[in-house]
């Protein structure tokens, strides 16, 4: 049964498309035929065993890799673009890497991005006390908070977040999750997120794509994932051979 609330969301603009995709290195295409779509305001999750082709998906998208063969099509844009023409135009790409600069601020962080402390401050109240504080002295999971604010407060229209909170206490990991579902459902930002912790995900993503071996094998509504979820962690991401 199609629901109002999921009749919605479909009539919203698309702003990540792919069609056919292959990607990879070169000429070696580790990604093949993916179709994916990421509309305004849902957050759509990917999820699959190491070494599926989830970040290369992601890179791809951010403009950091040209696809082999099949469009992509970013933010609407009619034609590729690199990471920092999308970024000007809406994109925020945010992964596991600690991107902020270590011997700064938390305030002279956000304020190389542009981002005032204060819209930062809104989307993470618990980074007003530590806005003095170097950077490279916060804990992790207050690092991706600062990550997470400043891209969230750039108001992008399409977030990629690439294992945005691997090796954070899964209460951190809730409360990064629960920042970028707000963004979507409030801010209407479209969020394509790479998680470790599908448990948790699901619990957030309207939609999910499983990627195995470079190739989208299931995808649905997160609900239904999560209902058969031991069978399809048993089946496509415990990286054994089915
Ligand atoms: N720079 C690279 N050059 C060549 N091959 C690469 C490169 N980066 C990744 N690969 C290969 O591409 C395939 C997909 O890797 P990718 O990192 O996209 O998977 P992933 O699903 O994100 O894995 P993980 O969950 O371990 O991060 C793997 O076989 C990997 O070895």
């Amino acid at each position: 049964m199609t629901t109002t609330a999921q009749t919605a969301t479909e009539n919203r603009t698309a702003v990540l498309e792919y069609e056919g995709v292959s990607a990879g290195y070169g000429e070696v295409a580790v990604c093949r035929d993916l179709n994916l779509t990421v509309r305004a305001g849902e957050v759509v999750a990917l999820i699959g065993a190491n070494g599926a082709g989830k970040s290369t998906t992601m890179l791809t998208a951010a403009g950091e890799l040209t696809p082999i063969a099949g469009s992509v099509r970013v933010l609407d844009q009619p034609k590729r673009m690199s990471l920092a023409q999308l970024s000007k135009r809406g994109l925020s790409y945010v992964t596991e890497e600690r991107s902020v600069i270590m011997g700064l601020t938390a305030a002279e962080n956000l304020r190389l991005a542009g981002v005032s402390a204060d819209d930062a401050c809104a989307i993470f109240p618990e980074l007003r006390a530590l806005l003095r504080r170097q950077a490279g002295l916060l804990s992790g999971g207050e690092q991706q908070m600062l990550t997470l604010a400043r891209a969230l407060a750039r108001k992008p229209k399409l977030l990629l977040a690439d294992e945005l909170s691997l090796g954070l206490a899964p209460q951190i990991v809730a409360r990064l999750l629960a920042v970028v579902r707000d963004a979507a459902t409030t801010d209407g930002v479209g969020v394509l997120l790479v998680e470790q912790h599908v448990r948790q995900v699901l619990e957030v993503a309207d939609r999910v794509y499983v990627m195995r071996r470079g190739r989208v094998i299931l995808e649905g509504p997160a609900s239904e994932i999560a209902a058969d979820l031991d069978a399809v962690q048993r089946a496509y991401l415990s990286g054994e051979e089915a």
